[in-house]
Formats: C-alpha cells, structure tokens, sequence
C-alpha cells in the first residue's frame, strides 16, 4: 500500500430508486476527507426509466440488460463530463438490476471502461463483486465512507448513518476508533424496503414518481394489521450484515394493493419507520443521535415516524453540513480512492464479508 497524496475524486451513484445520477467531486486521500467540491444531478428521462425499469431483477446476456447498460452510460457520461475538472480519478457505481448475494451475485449495469474512455479519467467501478465473493453481501458499501463522515464532523461518541433510498441502510459507528475496518468501528445492513415501494405504489395510482413530503402519507390510515404481518417477514429475525434486493418485500406491496393510495402510502411509510427501529436494536451500543440521508429525508411523514419509532434525535445530515442528496455519490469518490490506495471498502462488520478487503476494479483510458 502506498501513502498518497489528497486528490479530486469524482463519484457517482444511480441508486435503486431509478431517479437519477448524482456525481460529486471530493478530495481525499481515501482515508480522511478534506473536502468536498461540485456536484450535480441529472434525473433519467421517462423512456429512459422504463428501460431501466425493464431490466430490473436480470442479469448479464439477460434481455434488455445491455440497453439498461447503455442508457447508464449515457447518463453518467453526460453528467459527469461537466464535473472532470481538477479531478485524478473517477469512482462509477452503475445501476443495480439484480441483488443475490447469497446466489446468483450482484448486478450493476454500466460498463466503467467506456466511462474511463469518454471521460479521460482513470474508473473505479465494480464495487462490490470482489466482496460477494468473498462470502460479503455487497452491501452496503457507503460505511466506511460514513466513518469518515464523522471524522469530519468531529463526533466523538457512537452515532448512527440512515440512507433512505429505495432500500433502507443503516451504519453504526463508533468514530473514536482510528479506522473503519477495526473491530467494533462499524455495523451496517440493510433495514428493509424503504422509498420504493411508497414510488411504485404513487406512480401505478397516480403517475407521480413519489409522494412529495409525505402529502399522501400524511391524509392516510395507517393498515396495522398490514405493518405487523410484514414485520414477521424472515429478514427481520436475520443477524446483521445483511443486505437487500429493491423489490425485496412483495407482500407488502400486495398487502396495500386493496388501500386507497392514501392509507396505502400511509402504511409502506410506517413500514419504514418500524423496520429501522427493529434494525436499531442490533446496536452494539448506544448512540446519541441518528443522521438521516438520502431523498427519504425529504419526506417529514417519514421522519417523524422515525423520531416516533427510535425515540433519539434524528435529523437530516444537513444538521452537522453534509449533503444528503450527494452522500452516496461522494461515497463512491472515497471508496475510489481507497481502491485506488489498496485499501478495504469493506469488513465483516459491514458486509459479512470473511475479512476487510478491497474490490473495484480500476480502468484506465487508452489514450
Ligand atoms: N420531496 C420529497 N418528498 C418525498 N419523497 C422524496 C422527496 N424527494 C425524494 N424523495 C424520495 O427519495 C427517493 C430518492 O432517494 P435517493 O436518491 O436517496 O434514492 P437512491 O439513491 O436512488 O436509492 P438507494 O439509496 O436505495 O440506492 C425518491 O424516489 C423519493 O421516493
Ligand atoms: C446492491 C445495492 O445496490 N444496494 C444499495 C441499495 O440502496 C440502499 C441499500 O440498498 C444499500 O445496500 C446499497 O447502496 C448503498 C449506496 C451502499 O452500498 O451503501
């Protein structure tokens, strides 16, 4: 391992909500964070959706896996040209269409070679093949990046890191260790479904692509009954780490099919809610406070469920001057940097993995 200097990392992530690409500069020398720089965001177009939407669940030489690929490629190569300024290296998620580690693997669409080529910049991708592997789930991978978060931050007691996306992460951490991979630094899963249910139900009844700050949610009646049946599901007697595939719950989603939209998104937004606080009991210690990212943040039925259901503070990552709309793109500049140091992206407390290692694979342009 070499000791490097800090450099302009550019990072991206199309997560599995399928709403767009987020890129974000920051500089690191994959250990601490030193700041971060531009960002942006460029939303999938409609036909662009379905393609993705279409290949959901497949995987490689499956039908419409390439052209799921090729409309990943576009969009990020679109995006991210705008971004490569200053930049050394480029970190590319891709889009997951298929999540089975304990199967068939794990899926991302989107080939980091022609990014490397149409962006003249060195590509980390493939983040977490190397990790399945290895017996890991492959997710989530954005915990070490938390970890550094809240060197940054200046925490100084255990805290904890909610994504909110289309499936709900959760990383616990304690920041007065020296690094993530330690033993007891860090634990992290998947909590259970969290926006995309909520999207799928609001776009099948009435075509918008979520329900915006909770205003469905917010008129609707809780199905108790519905909630409880869906917190007998076998994931949530399941130890961490533990990691999830987008359409992970299909009884849920059945169980609101009978629900006006109202009392529907009312209860896939308590199943979030509780499905964090059964993930919160796997703590292993106390924290002081949980910092809530991703668009899930944006929804205050959510975040007051939440509040209600871990009885802590939560707040958005905003609170302590990060961006929760830019959090996962930036974890995949720090992950890039560490790839590129030889550094782990993950450890048995984050993804089971049998011992901290470092996947991506690294492309670089021809000329
Ligand atoms: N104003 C808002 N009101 C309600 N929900 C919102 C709002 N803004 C964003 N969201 C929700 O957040 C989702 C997008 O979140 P985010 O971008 O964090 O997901 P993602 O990164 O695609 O998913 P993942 O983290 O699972 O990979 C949207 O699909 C929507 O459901
Ligand atoms: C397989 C996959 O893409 N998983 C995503 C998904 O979206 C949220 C949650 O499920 C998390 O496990 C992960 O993404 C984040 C960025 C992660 O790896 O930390």
């Amino acid at each position: 391992m070499k000791k490097a200097e800090a450099i302009w990392v550019l990072g991206a992530m199309s997560g599995t909500s399928l709403d767009g690409v987020d890129a974000a500069l920051v500089k690191t020398d994959g250990e601490s964070i030193f700041g971060f720089g531009h960002h942006a965001y460029r939303p999938y177009s409609g036909p662009e959706r379905a393609v993705l939407r279409a290949a959901l669940g497949r995987w490689p030489g499956e039908d419409g896996v390439d052209a799921a690929a090729r409309v990943v490629e576009h969009a990020h190569i679109e995006l991210m040209s705008g971004l490569t300024e200053g930049a050394a290296l480029a970190g590319f998620h891709g889009q997951t269409l298929a999540h089975d580690p304990g199967g068939r693997g794990t899926h991302q669409a989107g080939d980091g070679a022609v990014l490397a080529e149409a962006l003249g910049l060195p590509v980390v991708w493939d983040f977490r093949s190397a990790d399945v592997q290895l017996g890991g789930q492959g997710a989530p991978l954005a915990p070490f990046f938390h970890f550094a978060c809240a060197k940054w931050i200046r925490a100084e007691e255990p805290i904890a890191f909610l994504n909110l996306g289309g499936v709900g992460n959760l990383t616990w951490l304690d920041p007065r260790l020296a690094k993530p991979d330690l033993p007891g630094a860090c634990l992290a899963f998947d909590t259970g479904p969290a926006n995309a249910p909520i999207d799928d139900l609001v776009s099948s009844r009435t075509g918008a692509s979520c329900d915006e700050g909770g205003r469905l949610a917010a008129k609707g009646k809780v199905d108790e009954a519905a909630v409880s049946q869906f917190l007998t599901h076998p994931y949530f007697y399941k130890m961490p780490p533990k990691s999830l595939d987008r359409d992970g719950f299909p009884a849920l989603k059945s169980a609101v099919e009978g629900l006006s939209v109202e009392d529907g998104a009312a209860t896939l937004t308590a199943a979030v809610a509780v499905s964090v606080a059964r993930g919160a009991e796997h703590f292993p210690k106390p924290v002081s406070r949980v910092l809530v990212t991703g668009g899930g943040r944006h929804n205050p039925v959510i975040m007051a469920g939440l509040a209600v259901a871990l009885d802590l503070p939560v707040d958005p990552v905003e609170a302590v001057g990060l961006n929760g709309d830019m959090l996962e793109a930036q974890a995949f500049a720090y992950l890039a940097a560490r790839v590129r140091r030889g550094l782990p992206t993950s450890c048995p407390g984050t993804t089971g993995v049998k011992a901290a290692i470092g996947g991506g694979t690294i492309s670089r342009p021809q000329q």
